[in-house]
């Protein structure tokens, strides 16, 4: 069985009387892509802020590798290996690939000189790890030139140099083409492949639905499904399952009890 790299159990986190989150169950293992979805307002970015530390639940219990972890915050999170790499992906642009990936945490020797070459050689085999090869770009090539899914790679890269074991991707695909959208799924292939794992939060549930070995769809804070790829046929029935928890009977539903003609006024 695949170890199991982070379980949430029964987080709820509230903001005074707004309930974000409200019991969620959630567990990702080592080696797998698990999509999380859910409408506007669901709590997935709660969720990510809470898996990374930076907001505290109000309730519920953090496992990291079977352990119960007591004081979570964004340092513990970095130490049991949880990058994020949020959907503007915080790169400098006009900064080498290099730079980007080693930024903060620079490769220093004797004197504090940087050992750039080292750098250079550790940026190439990262890159190659994720399967960012290019005849055209090296590490010492501006980001800024880069297109948007290989600017995911780069994130994706310093993530792993940062001994990422679990890499939150906060909307990667929204707003690439269908080109560049390939390329950040053959990223995440390679990480998977490597041993690492992937929860990867979407608004296009076609993308989710491509990628994802494991679903878990959240609703007003509560997760309204958890589902193995196996279980599920496509991804329009993951839409009609989202819809149908959004509006429980449909249009449908209301016209029975007369609560559409009440809607309408
Ligand atoms: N800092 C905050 N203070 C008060 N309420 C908040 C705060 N952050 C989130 N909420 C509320 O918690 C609920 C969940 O929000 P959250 O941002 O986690 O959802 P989301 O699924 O990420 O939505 P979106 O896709 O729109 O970003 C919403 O009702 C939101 O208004």
């Amino acid at each position: 069985m695949a170890e199991r790299i982070i379980e949430l159990r029964d987080i709820s986190k509230s903001y005074g009387q707004v309930y974000a989150l409200g019991g969620v169950n959630l567990s990702v293992d080592r080696g797998e892509v698990v999509g999380l979805i859910g409408d506007n307002g669901a709590g997935k970015s709660t969720l990510i802020k809470i898996l990374s530390g930076v907001v505290k639940p109000t309730s519920g219990e953090i496992l990291i590798r079977g352990k119960a972890v007591t004081g979570w915050s964004a340092a513990r999170s970095r130490e049991a290996g949880i990058e994020t790499v949020f959907q503007d992906r915080a790169l400098a642009v006009q900064q080498t690939i290099v730079r980007n990936i080693f930024m903060g945490r620079e490769l220093t020797g004797f004197l504090g000189w940087l050992k750039v070459n080292k750098e250079i050689e550790e940026a190439s085999r990262l890159m190659r790890e994720i399967g960012f090869t290019s005849k055209v770009f090296t590490p010492q090539s501006i980001v800024g030139q880069l297109s948007g899914g290989e600017r995911q790679g780069v994130a994706i890269a310093r993530a792993i140099y940062k001994q990422a074991e679990l890499i939150i991707l906060d909307e990667p695909t929204t707003a690439l083409s269908l080109t560049e959208t390939a390329k950040v799924f053959h990223f995440v292939r390679q990480v998977r492949a490597s041993g690492r794992s992937i929860l990867f939060i979407g608004h296009n549930i076609h993308h989710v639905f491509d990628i994802a070995d494991r679903f878990v769809m959240l609703d007003r804070g509560k997760v309204a499904l958890t589902a193995d790829r196996s279980e599920v046929k496509s991804a329009e029935d993951l839409i009609n399952f989202m819809e149908d928890v959004a509006h429980p009977g449909g249009l449908a539903g209301l016209h029975d009890t007369g609560d559409a003609e009440r809607a309408v006024r």
